[in-house]
């Protein structure tokens, strides 16, 4: 499968509203700490913005109201993995972006054939505290050549100026938080993410 190689995470619907119409084609909503049904009012109206834009949405964590919403895609961390419903989700026909940070989390998340795997964080990240500091661009290589034709996700501390090195090092696609959201000028940061990502 063939994903756009641009792939920008947001944590409010508003967002969309302000990047989809730039021409982002893959978006990840990550909502965190909101009431179910505030949550089912974004998720919603992201569905429905994406499929006029023709963009793809990933649903983060929120796989049961993905489901109940009819979204396409969710991304499930190893600690997700642990309470979600796998075969449900498969049942429901969505695919399944997952997160690794190393051997054994790529082992188990390659078991589940992943319509994508993200390996990060690639540098360091501000957005969360995590227990992994920084994987280092090498290490796309190592997951590329054992993800095979598995879309690989290069995550953490992404930026436009590093993008070409997560591609030449086996990235398929680049993802990015921060590098948008505290931007002066989100719209432009958009902008030159899309030119550099072709
Ligand atoms: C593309 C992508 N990669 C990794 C993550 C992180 O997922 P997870 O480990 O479950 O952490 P949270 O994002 O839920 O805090 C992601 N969301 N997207
Ligand atoms: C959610 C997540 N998972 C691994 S790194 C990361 C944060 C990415 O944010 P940023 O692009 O701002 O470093
Ligand atoms: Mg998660």
């Amino acid at each position: 499968m063939t994903l756009p190689r641009f792939y920008p995470i947001f944590d409010d619907v508003s967002w969309l509203r302000r990047m989809l119409p730039l021409g982002v084609k893959l978006v990840q909503l990550r909502i965190k700490d909101q009431p179910e049904d505030a949550l089912r009012v974004q998720l919603s109206e992201a569905r429905d913005l994406c499929t006029d834009h023709g963009a793809v949405l990933v649903v983060n964590d929120h796989w049961q109201l993905a489901i109940e919403l009819g979204c396409d895609w969710v991304h499930l961390g190893q600690e997700d993995l642990d309470e979600a419903d796998v075969p449900a989700i498969r049942a429901a026909g969505l695919k399944l972006g997952l997160s690794t940070h190393d051997k054994a989390e790529l082992a188990r998340a390659l078991a589940l054939k992943p319509d994508y795997v993200a390996l990060g964080p690639i540098y360091p990240t501000i957005l969360k505290k995590m227990k992994w500091h920084q994987q280092g661009i090498e290490k796309l290589s190592v997951w590329k050549a054992l993800v095979g034709d598995i879309p690989l996700v290069a995550i953490g501390g992404m930026s436009t100026e590093r993008a070409g090195g997560a591609f030449e090092s086996g990235a398929n696609v680049v993802s990015a938080v921060t590098d948008i959201t505290l931007h002066d000028d989100p719209e432009g940061r958009v902008k030159a993410w899309l030119e550099v990502c072709g």
